[in-house]
């Protein structure tokens, strides 16, 4: 690609007067919520999440998997192979579906999906049908040789509830909270720190006098073409170091 197509590609990019077009779809927003809520979970192996949104695109529901109210996670065993079952989380781990749905924040959960990072067994299943949600959205069926994920798939189907695997279009969304610092119009963002090219074409996009403002001190006068921006940004960069 020469130049200047990089220029215009990257221009139209950083157009600060343009709707941008990299934000995240409902769907990708939605499993992305469900997997933020995993965070929470104090699961040492596995932590999913869940978000139940209603047929107008409104979160009313989120979990995450973890220890009844009251039963402190740090009491309560997090063992998966102990030989005695009540020494294993099974008995008392409350799924993420089932916290969702506890969780919920309007009346009833008619028509409402359900995204959620794995499968649900068979007794989330249960859970889900009863609760009137109609789809469930799903990113591994890794268990779906298991009696509880087959189980869940037959009573799914009698009910008439779908389930959908998801594929991202983005593999990875990065929560950055630096990035609300920056500031596009005259000063050029802290973080994540821009290579030279990036620098060079958010300044020479965002604003016309030509200037990078490094810090509250000093700018860079950059030309008015391409090399000469870059060639700056290289200098004064290296001056940094
Ligand atoms: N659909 C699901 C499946 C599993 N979980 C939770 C329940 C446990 O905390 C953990 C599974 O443990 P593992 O056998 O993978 O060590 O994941 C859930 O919340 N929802």
């Amino acid at each position: 690609m020469n130049a200047s197509t990089i220029f215009f590609t990257i221009l139209h990019k950083f157009d600060v007067n343009k709707k941008r077009e990299d934000y995240l779809e409902w769907d990708e927003y939605f499993m992305a919520m469900a997997f933020l809520a995993a965070k929470r979970s104090k699961d040492p192996c596995t932590q999913v999440g869940a978000c139940i949104v209603n047929s107008n695109n409104v979160i009313v529901g989120i979990g995450y998997n973890g220890m009844p109210k009251g039963c402190n996670d740090d009491q309560f065993p997090w063992s998966k192979q102990s030989q005695s079952q009540l020494e294993n989380k099974y008995l008392y781990v409350c799924h993420a579906e089932l916290n969702a749905v506890l969780n919920k924040n309007q009346g009833n959960l008619s028509d409402c999906t359900l995204y959620v990072g794995l499968f649900p067994c068979n007794e989330c299943a249960k859970v889900i049908i009863q609760s009137g949600i109609k789809k469930v959205m799903y990113m591994s069926d890794k268990h779906a040789h298991k009696i509880s994920t087959i189980a869940s798939k037959k009573m799914f189907d009698a009910s008439g509830v779908k389930y959908i695997q998801f594929t991202p279009k983005k593999r990875k969304i990065i929560i950055d909270f630096d990035e609300i610092n920056w500031n596009d119009q005259s000063q050029l963002p802290t973080s994540p720190p821009l290579d030279n090219m990036s620098r060079v074409m958010r300044t020479l996009s965002l604003n016309n006098n030509r200037s990078v403002q490094f810090n509250d001190k000093e700018s860079v006068n950059i030309g008015s073409n391409f090399t000469d921006a870059n060639d700056a940004i290289a200098k004064k960069s290296q001056e940094q170091l």
